[in-house]
């Protein structure tokens, strides 16, 4: 087994955004040198405000966008090493909206099906056993197997798009705020199958949220996210019992405002920051 599922190193990511014709380009530091290790079957999650960098970091993972430095390592081996096509049996990603992530002219079962016909993996019988059992699994009643994406409601399709993602049984799941576009009580539904579904099949999560809430009972560790860097990382004691960091703690007593640029200033002094960082 690998040593780590997930291993990055000082992962970078800048973007130069246009001031008008005349002007400078500016340097944005979305993601800067973060360094990340995942071990199989561990729990990270990652938090911090909008605008922090957490989607930047889950594209370059997950081959969606290319570092501007730095590595990926996946089950130890880089990124790049492996075909696309094989990546994707290590490696799946569950997005936060279950509407657009869909498409919504397939049936639930071609949706669920599509990753085995792509990999060529066994005939048309076996893949129809497969989504069977990875339905039965995340909760999906068969009768909706034939039903469209918009017929669907929120929490069935996320349910849907966690078979579609576990279908070719990858060892590690990027999920970037995977509840966070439905219904509170939905939320927990879906929260407790993804804890579930850890345990039965030991699951490796990168779970990325804007809410500490939201991760605190499914984490084994948390790295906190700020203007593009880790400030803090630890066990979830560590950061829920005795956050070191001002920006963790003030995450933790929820006195920001989502907004980094309207929340920061009023909770930090720069001092605090620089000492703790
Ligand atoms: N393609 C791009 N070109 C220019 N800037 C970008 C691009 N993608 C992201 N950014 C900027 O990088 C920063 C981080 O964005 P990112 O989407 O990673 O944040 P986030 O923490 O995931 O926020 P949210 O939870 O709102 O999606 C933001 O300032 C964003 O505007």
């Amino acid at each position: 087994m690998a040593e780590y599922a997930l291993e990055l190193t000082n992962l970078s990511r800048h973007f130069y955004l246009k001031n008008g014709a005349f002007k400078e380009p500016t340097l944005l530091k979305a993601v800067d040198g973060i360094s990340l290790r995942i071990r199989p079957g561990e729990t990270l999650g990652l938090v911090g405000e909008s605008g922090c960098g957490k989607s930047t970091l889950a594209k370059m993972i997950l081959g969606l966008l290319e570092p501007t430095d730095g590595d990926v390592l996946i089950n130890d081996k880089m990124r790049g090493a492996s075909s696309r096509l094989s990546m994707s049996r290590q490696l799946q990603p569950i997005f936060q909206d279950p509407y657009s992530s869909l498409n919504p002219r397939k049936t639930i079962e071609q949706i669920i099906r599509l990753p085995l016909q792509l990999h060529k993996m066994g005939d048309a019988n076996s893949q129809q056993k497969a989504v069977k059992d990875i339905s039965d699994l995340v909760g999906l009643p068969e009768r909706l197997l034939t039903n469209y994406p918009g017929q669907l409601s929120g929490g069935q399709r996320q349910r849907v798009a966690i078979a579609r993602a576990l279908i070719l049984k990858p060892n590690i799941l990027v999920c970037d705020e995977p509840t966070s576009a439905l219904d509170v009580s939905v939320q927990a539904q879906i929260l407790n199958l993804l804890m579930d579904l850890k345990k039965e099949l030991g699951l490796t999560y990168l779970f990325i949220s804007h809410n500490l809430g939201v991760v605190e009972h499914l984490v084994d560790r948390v790295a906190v996210m700020y203007r593009g860097k880790i400030v803090e990382q630890g066990t979830r004691e560590d950061i829920f019992q005795n956050a070191q960091h001002p920006y963790t703690q003030a995450l933790l007593s929820s006195v920001l405002t989502p907004e980094p640029a309207l929340g920061l200033p009023e909770v930090l002094d720069s001092s605090a920051w620089n000492q703790a960082s």
